[in-house]
C-alpha cells in the first residue's frame, strides 16, 4: 500500500502507530476528519493476519465514524482505533499503555468500548486517559441504543421497499446476538417478526431462541434464507461475491460495521439484484449518539429524537438514490460530504 498516496485519498489527517516491547503493543489510531469536532471511535482489538489488514481496517472504519457523524448531524469528526493482539493475552499494561497514547492527542481523538474490549478493560484505559466515554454507562450503555436505531432502520426500509408500516410476519435473519443483535432481536420479536439467527456461541443462539422464539441455523446458512430482511450484526465485509448471489432477502440492513467487502462492487451487485442496502454507518449511528449525549451531558429525551432521526435520514438516502439512479451507499456519501462541506464552511464564516 502506498500510504500517503492512500490517506490522502481517503482524506485522513493523521495515523498514528503506537508501538513498545515493554509492554509489547502494537496500534493503530486514525483520525480521519477533525473539522467538525474531535474525532470519535471506539476502539477494538483484533488478532488481525496482517498489519495492511490492521490499518485498511481503521482508515476505513475512521472515515465511516466521519459519515456516521455528519449523516447523524453530530458536531464531531471520525476516527477509530485497533490493537492488533489476540483477545486472550489482553493485559492491564496493554491497555495502559494504549491509554497513554489516546492522551498523547490530547483530546483530538474520543474512544471507548468496540469488538474485543470490556467495560473493565476501557476503564483501565481510562486510568490513563480522560479522552474516554461510555465508561460509566449513565444510559444503560451504547449497545441498545444502536439495537433501536437498527430497529427504526429497518422500518423504514420495510416501508420503503415492501409498502408496509406492519411488521408482523416479517421474516429477519439476524447474524450475530452480541449486544445489538440481541436487543435487535427482542424490539422485532415485539412487533411480531419471525427471528432466524445465527452465532458461532450455542449459548447466545439457545438464549434467543427460548427467549424470542427464533429459528437457529449454522452460521453459514444465514446468508440464504428465503427471508425479507437480512440484519448482519457480526462482523465486517460480509457483503461480497460470495454471499451476495446467495442473498434472497430484499433488504440489507443490520449494526455491523464495514459490511460491503468493496464498496463501489458490492453496493452496486446489491442494487443490481434490487436488494436495499442501508449504509452502514447511517443505521448504525445510535452508538455514536449515545455517547455523544453522554459527553455533553445524558439528555434522554435528545437523545432518542436524535436516534430517530436515523429513520428520515435512510428515507431521504433511498429518494436521492432512486432519483439518482445511484446506489445507497453512494448517495449516504453524498449525503455526508455535503454536510461537512456545509458545516466547514459556515464554521470559516463564523471565523471571519
Ligand atoms: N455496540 C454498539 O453500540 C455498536 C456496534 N457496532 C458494530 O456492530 C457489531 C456488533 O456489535 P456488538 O453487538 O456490540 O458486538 P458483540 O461482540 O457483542 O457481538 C458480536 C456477536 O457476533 C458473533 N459472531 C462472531 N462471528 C460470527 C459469525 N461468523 N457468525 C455469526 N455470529 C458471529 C459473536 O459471537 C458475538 O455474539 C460490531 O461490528 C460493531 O463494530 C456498530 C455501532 C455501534
Ligand atoms: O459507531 C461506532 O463504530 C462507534 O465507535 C461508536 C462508539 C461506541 N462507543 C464509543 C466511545 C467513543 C466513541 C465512539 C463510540
Amino acid at each position: 500500500m502506498n500510504l500517503f498516496e492512500t490517506v490522502t485519498q481517503m482524506g485522513h489527517e493523521q495515523i498514528l502507530f503506537c508501538h513498545g516491547k515493554d509492554p509489547d503493543i502494537k496500534a493503530i489510531i486514525a483520525i480521519h476528519d477533525t473539522s467538525l469536532g474531535p474525532a470519535m471511535g471506539a476502539t477494538r482489538l483484533w488478532p488481525y493476519a496482517s498489519e495492511a489488514a490492521a490499518l485498511k481496517d481503521a482508515l476505513r472504519l475512521s472515515r465511516g465514524m466521519t459519515y456516521k457523524a455528519a449523516c447523524a448531524n453530530i458536531p464531531v469528526g471520525g476516527g477509530k482505533a485497533v490493537i492488533i493482539a489476540n483477545p486472550e493475552n489482553k493485559t492491564e499494561d496493554l491497555f495502559r499503555a494504549y491509554g497513554r497514547f489516546v492522551e498523547s492527542l490530547k483530546g483530538r481523538f474520543i474512544t471507548g468500548q468496540d469488538v474485543n474490549l470490556t467495560p473493565e478493560d476501557v476503564r483501565i484505559i481510562n486510568q490513563e486517559t480522560q479522552y474516554v466515554v461510555g465508561v460509566e454507562e449513565r444510559s444503560g450503555g451504547p449497545a441498545p441504543v444502536t439495537a433501536w436505531g437498527v430497529f427504526l432502520g429497518i422500518k423504514a426500509a420495510v416501508e420503503f421497499r415492501l409498502q408496509t408500516q406492519n411488521l408482523k410476519g416479517l421474516r429477519v435473519a439476524v447474524q450475530g446476538l452480541g449486544n445489538v443483535g440481541q436487543n435487535l432481536c427482542q424490539h422485532l420479536h415485539e412487533h411480531g417478526a419471525k427471528l432466524f439467527v445465527s452465532d458461532i456461541s450455542t449459548q447466545k443462539t439457545e438464549q434467543v431462541k427460548h427467549l424470542f422464539g427464533a429459528t437457529v441455523v449454522e452460521p453459514d446458512e444465514i446468508y440464504s434464507l428465503d427471508v425479507d430482511v437480512f440484519s448482519p450484526c457480526a462482523l465486517g465485509g460480509i457483503l461480497n461475491s460470495e454471499t451476495i448471489p446467495d442473498i434472497k432477502a430484499s433488504i440489507v440492513a443490520g449494526c455491523a460495521n464495514n459490511q460491503l467487502g468493496v464498496e463501489v462492487l458490492h453496493g452496486q451487485m446489491l442494487a443490481a439484484k434490487e436488494i436495499l442496502y442501508c449504509p452502514d454507518y447511517v443505521i448504525n449511528a445510535g452508538g455514536l449518539i449515545n455517547v455523544y449525549n453522554e459527553m455533553i451531558g445524558y439528555n434522554e429525551q435528545r437523545a432518542l429524537q436524535q436516534v430517530t432521526n436515523i429513520y428520515d435520514t435512510l428515507t431521504e438516502i433511498f429518494d436521492i438514490a432512486q432519483k439518482q439512479g445511484i446506489t445507497t451507499n453512494d448517495a449516504s456519501k453524498q449525503l455526508a460530504e455535503d454536510r461537512i462541506l456545509k458545516a466547514k464552511y459556515l464554521k470559516t464564516m463564523a471565523v471571519a
